[in-house]
């Protein structure tokens, strides 16, 4: 039995609501990834008081409006943090510049910086359109109704956090639903935010000149890294990995219900509420997967986890068709492009489309070495698929696993793996 770290969108969210928040918030269970450490010092040189009070245990304490930090903000690899601090700070009348790191500086913004300019916040581009680094001069904002074209909880969360401080209501219509941690834990800092089901999606209305007050959150454990050590458990023969605590938000699970469409030994059991949030413990065993054809309305459900389901759809016999996932592009690498490659590195059948790929079981003979673009979901996934591959698969700058899952190595060790560190490239 292991138990994954904290779940990474809550944890950015729990950092900065508490920090934009009145009184004290007390944490438990953040995720000590460097994505979310990124997002803490941020919050601090805005103003707030960020404290580490023991192993996942965190003090926040919101002091005022939020202030012009002075230095640059280095939200380091995070697309969420950077984004919902964004959207944070855009209510304030402060100047604040953001960057981040290489992969970071290739993502797209103004996804985020067109609606909050909606609002009235100014961006300056410091080096390229679309890209950090950029700055943003906040205040003066007033409510928009933004219709999203793109089912992203970052951009929606950006434009509700802008909302709190803007002058009349902000409404948020998405035709697809996406993850609803910021509406319901902006709940549990006392806002008021009304969620209504409009076709397949909702309707989020929050009115502007919110406080937030201080709370405590309990960050369940992240079903994006539960992933991992399941994966290896359903290609691996003769194992069996329990998961403990997996957060069971169904807009964060879509995954599990894939791999049982796949013919997946998967199982759930003691499902409980924990941090407003249901949780369970998660049984994978090795199991004989087959290929389908998952659905697309799935996506939004399960976007960070298309490289490790494709790393079992590797195993599966036939073909595992994944498509409606373009965004996958523009994460922190273009993750369809990554994966095809080092499949195919791998001696994986991979056909890649411009908004998907199909891959097709058979033997993985592995013995390949992985280029992971800075990009910590693609380094795990290949990892992963070396467990079980015919020969030893070694990847290229994994230290950004840290990013969202520290200690994966030593648990997956731990669970009878043999990843070596260090070692030429
Ligand atoms: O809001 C969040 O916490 C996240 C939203 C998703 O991004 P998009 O909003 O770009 O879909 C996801 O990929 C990311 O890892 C976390
Ligand atoms: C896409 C991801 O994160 P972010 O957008 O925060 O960089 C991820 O963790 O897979």
């Amino acid at each position: 039995m292991v138990r994954a770290p904290g779940d990474k969108s809550m944890s950015h969210r729990a950092l900065i609501f508490g920090g934009m928040a009145e009184g004290v918030t007390e944490i438990e269970g953040l995720l000590e990834g460097d994505d979310i450490l990124a997002t803490g010092r941020a919050m601090q040189a805005l103003g707030a008081s960020v404290e580490r009070v023991g192993e996942g245990r965190w003090r926040v304490e919101g002091r005022g409006p939020l202030r012009s930090p002075e230095a640059v903000i280095d939200c380091g690899n995070a697309g969420t943090g950077v984004r919902l601090l964004m959207g944070a700070v855009a209510g304030y009348e402060l100047t604040a510049t953001f960057d981040g790191d290489s992969s970071l500086r290739k993502r797209p913004m103004k996804r985020v910086t067109g609606p909050l300019a909606d609002m009235g916040a100014r961006f300056d581009w410091n080096a390229a359109e679309d890209r950090v680094p950029l700055t943003l001069h906040g205040g003066g904002l007033k409510g928009v109704t933004f219709v999203q074209s793109v089912a992203s909880a970052q951009i929606k969360s950006a434009i509700l956090l802008a909302g709190l401080n803007a002058a009349g209501e902000t409404v948020v219509v998405e035709p697809e639903k996406s993850r609803d941690h910021t509406e319901r834990m902006l709940r549990a800092f006392g806002a008021e935010i009304e969620v209504t089901e409009e076709g397949e999606g909702w309707r989020i209305r929050l009115p502007g000149g919110q406080k937030l007050k201080g709370t405590h959150v309990a960050v369940p454990g992240d079903p994006s890294s539960a992933a991992f050590p399941l994966a290896a458990a359903l290609i691996t023969p003769g194992s069996q990995v329990t998961v403990e605590a997996v957060m069971l938000n169904p807009l964060r699970t879509g995954l599990f219900q894939t791999w049982i469409d796949m013919g997946a030994d998967l199982t759930i059991a003691n499902r409980r509420m924990a941090g407003g949030e249901e949780v369970g413990d998660v049984t994978a065993r090795h199991s004989a997967l087959k290929g389908i054809v998952v659905p697309e309305d799935r996506a939004a459900s399960m976007i960070d986890e298309y490289p490790i389901l494709a790393v079992t759809a590797a195993f599966a016999e036939g073909a595992t068709v994944m498509r409606g996932i373009g965004e996958m592009r523009v994460k922190e690498s273009d993750r369809i492009a990554l994966m095809a490659a080092g499949l195919s590195a791998c001696g994986v059948q991979v056909e890649e489309e411009p908004e998907g790929f199909i891959v097709t079981g058979g033997p993985v003979k592995g013995a390949a070495t992985v280029d992971t673009a800075h990009d910590h979901r693609i380094a795990m996934s290949h990892l992963v698929l070396g467990l079980a591959a015919e020969q030893p698969v070694s990847v290229r700058d994994p230290v950004m696993i840290a990013t969202s899952f520290p200690g994966f190595v030593e648990m997956m060790n731990g669970l009878g793996g043999n990843i070596v560190q260090g070692g030429a490239a």
